[in-house]
């Protein structure tokens, strides 16, 4: 093996730098040259590789996003763009690729390696929405990052008895808004569908008298602006609606994050090495762990909750 690529693909995470820094330390000790493709799946398409060298990636490792940049690319799910990129990589004489994303970027990943080519995923989301790992590359720091953002809102909240709805990331997966509501001891988690209930909202916020109140809001349930709305058409109380948005996916990922990219990303190359393809990463028991993509990509996504927290929050 000569030449290994790597893409970073889906929402960016923070740890993905250190992830590459892993694939590269671990290509180095092979005499193996890495190459990023620019901005995910586009990239091969595009042709845009760039030469990753430990020296420069390891300058990053405290860096949030991702140095290769990542791109949604759905033209990605045709087969006949995914057989492109196998002749693309083929042409570079590239011998693999390591996928660092989420579940969609997981779906191309399988598709590469039904065409044929070795590929490796290690698991790069926010959302924390893959199955069969007990967390994700860059969920951990996107919850530090929601919590810190919280614990300021609750300070000018309490001086103004406000109610707040504020919402935070995760697609349909309820993790940051259940973790970062318990951290911040909120007064209401909406972390699904079913947990949204207007009396129960509007008796809590009675039952407070006129304290200030945090509702945190996964925004695969209820948006903070639908929260405003419903409140707000069914009482006298009124709504401060807040998006965390992209506050959750930026700055320098947590220790966490940092050694779980490094040694997601030295595994992938071990892997690659070894011969297996079709198979990403995970944790499982504080152990990095190989699964079949197929299989993770058939699983239902049911995390074990916190230590101390049973799912009936
Ligand atoms: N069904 C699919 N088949 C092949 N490639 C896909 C598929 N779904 C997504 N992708 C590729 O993976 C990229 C990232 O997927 P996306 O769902 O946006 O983020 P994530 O990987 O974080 O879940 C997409 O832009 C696309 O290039
Ligand atoms: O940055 P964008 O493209 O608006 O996407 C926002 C989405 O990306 C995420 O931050 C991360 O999602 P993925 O990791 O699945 O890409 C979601 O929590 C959020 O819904």
């Amino acid at each position: 093996m000569k030449k290994l690529a790597v893409i970073t693909s889906g929402g960016d995470a923070p740890g993905m730098n250190a992830a590459l820094f892993g694939v590269v330390k671990a290509a180095a000790r092979h005499d193996i040259e890495v190459f990023g493709c620019v901005n995910g799946y586009i990239g091969i398409i595009k042709e845009e590789f760039m030469l990753l060298t430990e020296a420069e990636l390891f300058k990053v490792i405290d860096v949030g996003g991702t140095i290769l940049g990542t791109q949604r690319f759905p033209e990605f799910a045709e087969k006949e763009i995914q057989t492109k990129a196998v002749d693309i990589l083929k042409k570079h004489e590239i011998d693999g690729l390591a996928v660092i994303g989420g579940d969609g970027s997981y779906h191309g990943a399988r598709a590469l390696s039904q065409l044929g080519f070795p590929v490796a995923a290690i698991p790069g989301t926010i959302d924390n929405d893959i199955a069969l790992t007990d967390i994700t590359l860059g969920f951990h720091t996107a919850v530090e990052n929601a919590v810190d953002a919280i614990d300021k809102v609750k300070t000018s909240a309490a001086s103004h008895k406000h109610i707040f709805g504020i919402e935070v990331m995760g697609r349909q997966a309820s993790d940051i808004a259940i973790w970062a509501g318990l951290a911040t001891a909120a007064d209401g988690i909406i972390g699904t569908n079913n947990d949204w209930n207007l009396e129960k909202v509007l008796k809590g916020i009675k039952m407070s008298a006129g304290k200030s109140q945090i509702y945190i809001l996964a925004e695969g349930a209820i948006s903070a602006d639908q929260f405003k709305a419903e409140i707000e058409s069914h009482s006298e109380y009124k709504v401060h609606p807040l998006v965390l948005g992209h506050i959750q996916r930026g700055g320098k990922p947590s220790v966490t994050d940092r050694i779980m990219g490094i040694k997601f990303g030295e595994q992938s190359v071990n892997t690659l090495l070894e011969g297996r393809t079709g198979v990403c990463l995970a944790v499982q028991n504080n152990q990095i762990v190989e699964l079949e993509l197929d299989k993770v990509l058939h699983a239902s996504n049911n995390k074990p909750f916190l230590p101390f927290v049973s799912q009936n929050i």
